[in-house]
């Protein structure tokens, strides 16, 4: 949502219709079929169904958002119109503060193919990553109530001390240590994008012993480098204090914990997608006291995950919050 209204404005209409599209192909993308194992055979990527599908998703994704590019085109006519006259009237010209996505993109082409590619682009990899790991943070802190305890500690003492208004970016999570090591053991143990996208080298190259020819299809599996015993004691189990004393973080430079890949082709969007976290946990920890429904004992709290493109939980995580008062 915080992503749309980034990209889109205020067209609230579309938008709805388009969320869900794009749910759907990241579903759809992180599945494997058979016409992966085998690409080279068109047959097997007909009998799959997979490829048909995609292209129906598409065709309803373009639609939509050519939809959206028509809007901002009239929405950007209308308005030129109207400081023509108030110009004519002596008015100042209006800066362009109120731009999102679309209307920067439209302003550097006219080509509504290419302004519909990136935005797709954006989406598909943004995905829901920022609020699937959200939920997950959230999960940890309700199974783990001593980690919880901790890190609402340390969050309401920065607010108490900063006010409530206070922005959490990077200068200041130097602060919140602890919160940053619980975002980076949820993004260890529960990467939102569990394997990379596919990759294809120029060349033959041997990593490890393992001769992998040019034009191989490579993924990576980040999801098991995150909870591989030989880099992590205690792989399966969420403690952020492993954290408080290393600089191991998750910006594609140290190999054993990589949520957002690493490279020249790492993830664009992890400035925005981890100030995203950091500020909706910061004010979730704030403002509430969470509870688990129906008893649940926090031991008891089902962890189960949903295999596709993103990894999210299997069930919805419902949780009751109760409002904090500061003393
Ligand atoms: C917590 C949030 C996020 C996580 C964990 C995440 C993770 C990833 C990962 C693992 C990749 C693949 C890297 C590889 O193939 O090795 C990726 C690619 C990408 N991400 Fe993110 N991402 C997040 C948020 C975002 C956001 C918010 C945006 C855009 C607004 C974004 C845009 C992209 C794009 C465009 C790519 C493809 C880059 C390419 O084609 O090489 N991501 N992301």
């Amino acid at each position: 949502m915080i992503t749309s209204r980034t990209a889109f404005g205020t067209i609230r209409e579309l938008e709805g219709s388009f969320l869900p599209v794009i749910h759907q192909i990241v579903q759809t993308l992180g599945g494997f079929s058979i016409g992966d194992i085998f690409p080279s055979n068109r047959l097997l990527r007909l009998i799959s169904g997979t490829e048909r599908h995609l292209k129906k998703l598409h065709q309803e994704a373009d639609s939509i958002l050519q939809g959206i590019i028509d809007e901002h085109v009239s929405r950007k006519r209308r308005r030129r119109e109207t400081e023509d006259h108030d110009m004519a009237e002596g008015a100042e010209e209006d800066d362009n503060d109120d731009d999102d996505l679309v209307d920067v993109l439209l302003a550097s082409t006219n080509n509504h193919v290419e302004v519909k590619a990136v935005i797709l682009d954006v989406f598909v990899a943004a995905g829901d990553s920022s609020p699937i790991a959200v939920e997950w943070t959230m999960s940890e802190l309700m199974k783990n109530p001593e980690k919880m305890e901790k890190v609402q500690r340390e969050v309401r003492h920065f607010f108490d001390k900063r006010g409530e208004g206070a922005v959490v970016d990077e200068a200041l999570l130097n602060e919140l240590k602890y919160l940053k090591s619980v975002v980076k053991e949820t993004f260890r143990l529960h990467p939102p994008a569990a394997l990379s996208l596919p990759r294809e080298g120029p060349e033959t190259v041997v990593v490890n012993g393992y001769q992998i020819p040019s034009r191989t299809r490579v993924i990576v599996n980040y999801w098991a480098i995150g909870r591989d015993p030989s880099h992590w004691t205690q792989p399966n189990q969420f403690i952020p204090e492993r954290f408080l004393d290393t600089c191991i973080d998750y910006r594609g430079f140290d190999f054993q914990l990589l949520p957002f890949g690493s490279g020249r082709r790492v993830c664009p969007g992890m400035n925005y997608g981890t100030a995203v976290v950091y500020s909706l946990l910061a004010n979730l920890l704030y403002r509430f006291n969470w509870e688990l429904p129906n008893q649940i004992k926090p031991q008891d709290l089902d962890m189960s995950e949903n295999f596709g493109g993103a990894i999210s939980r299997k069930k919805n995580l419902y949780l009751i919050p109760i409002p904090y008062h500061a003393p």
